[in-house]
């Protein structure tokens, strides 16, 4: 219809916000390539008292927004989110709960490093710049795993403050074992270690699985980490006094890389459901700075840096003190990256849009993938069919 046809029938122009159901505002950023949605208005203020009883209450009763958020057509098979909340922690500043394909984090440090800077560009805390030798902000985060202190860099321009790298503190991070050899199908067995950096990660060779972290398609890699990871699973029991305990990313070690003499060290991590972490995964480097320290790879203080497999992208990271959890040794860890903005989202659902709806755009990609990996995602897709069947 033409804007004369319009107005000789005395009608107007359908206004696309009209037909919209739900509408989520998203600004965005990315740290080292790996993105971080984080949602600004339009999902509801999850329930419970502590942040764990947040992520209850998500999962039971909107999951199906974080779909939305993450998956195709509003995002995608690898996308990563955050929302924030208030913390119950009086120590913290803000609360983030994080958001994947699979479902909900315990640990970010990519988006960490992105909230840090966006805390303090968008006035979330107080600051106090009076004196004139400060470069560094220090914003508070309360996540599920525990309270992550972030240090924004920032620098006085006219009567502009602007905000750079951002380093963090995560909570204290351990050895679970190592040199544990599991078998693995379809590859036979691997050594893994296992460490954790506020989330649980198994570390193994790229040899190990068969895989180059410079030439093989990230496909062939992910698929190779998903079926360690299974097998992990089953083998090593995880356990933490304070958050819950799953196996959450697979750490490949660049095998030809594993003692950097340049001190940089490569990998490419794969997370949640087959997931893959662009940057170089700052609760994963927490977790192999924590195994170097123990093996002696890695002093107190000294630097080393991480570079992804995936896109080059660099974290520094350092054993800053040595700590406990229960009766375990444990280290504090600092990992430094820089995150920067990459636009701003108003996220719509139309009217009568099934397939925009959510976790339809799922269906198909495990459609797609059957194609590629024959069977083995049979139950993926069931399991698929199921959630949509049951909507
Ligand atoms: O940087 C990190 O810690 C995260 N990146 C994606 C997977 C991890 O949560």
């Amino acid at each position: 219809m033409n804007r004369t046809m319009a107005t000789d029938k005395n009608v107007r122009l359908g206004q696309p916000s009209e037909q919209t159901v739900l509408t989520i505002t998203t600004t965005e950023m990315h740290t080292g390539g790996e993105p971080v949605r984080i949602i600004e208005s339009g999902f509801p203020k999850p329930r419970g008292e502590i942040i764990l009883d947040k992520i209850h209450d998500l999962r039971r009763n909107y999951d199906h927004l974080r779909k939305f958020v993450i998956l195709e057509p509003h995002g995608h098979f690898d996308m990563y989110a955050v929302l924030l909340v208030p913390p119950d922690n009086p120590e913290a500043d803000i609360g983030a709960i994080f958001l994947h394909n699979e479902g909900y984090s315990t640990m970010c440090g990519h988006a960490c490093v992105a909230l840090g800077r966006y805390a303090v560009d968008k006035g979330l805390i107080e600051l106090n710049l009076h004196q004139e030798s400060t470069t560094e902000v220090q914003v508070n985060i309360q996540v599920p795993c525990g309270l992550v202190k972030t240090f924004v860099s920032v620098q006085e321009d006219g009567d502009v403050i602007r905000t750079g790298r951002v380093r963090f503190e995560s909570v204290p991070s351990f050895v679970v074992c190592h040199d544990v050899c599991v078998q693995v199908e379809g590859y036979g067995d691997c050594q893994i270690d296992v460490a954790y950096g506020g989330a649980f990660y198994a570390f193994v060779s790229s040899a190990d699985l068969s895989v180059d972290l410079q030439s093989s398609p990230i496909a062939e890699i992910a698929k190779a980490a998903t079926a360690l990871k299974a097998a992990v699973s089953s083998a090593v029991s995880l356990h933490h006094p304070e958050t819950p305990a799953f196996l959450y990313g697979i750490m490949v070690v660049d095998s030809r890389k594993a003692f950097a003499e340049d001190g940089v060290y490569h990998h490419t991590c794969i997370f949640a459901d087959s997931e893959t972490d662009r940057s170089p995964c700052g609760s994963g480097c927490t977790a192999r700075a924590a195994l170097m320290f123990q093996r002696g790879q890695l002093k107190l203080g000294q630097t080393c840096t991480f570079r992804s497999g995936v896109t080059g992208s660099e974290f520094q990271a350092r054993v800053v003190n040595t700590s406990r959890v229960d009766l375990t040794d444990a280290v504090v860890v600092e990992v430094e990256g820089q995150g920067y903005y990459s636009g701003r989202n108003i996220l719509t659902l139309e009217e009568g849009d099934s397939l925009g709806k959510e976790h339809r755009a799922s269906l198909i990609f495990w459609l797609v993938s059957i194609k590629f990996n024959k069977v083995d995602n049979v139950l993926c897709i069931l399991s698929t069919i199921q959630c949509v069947l049951s909507d």
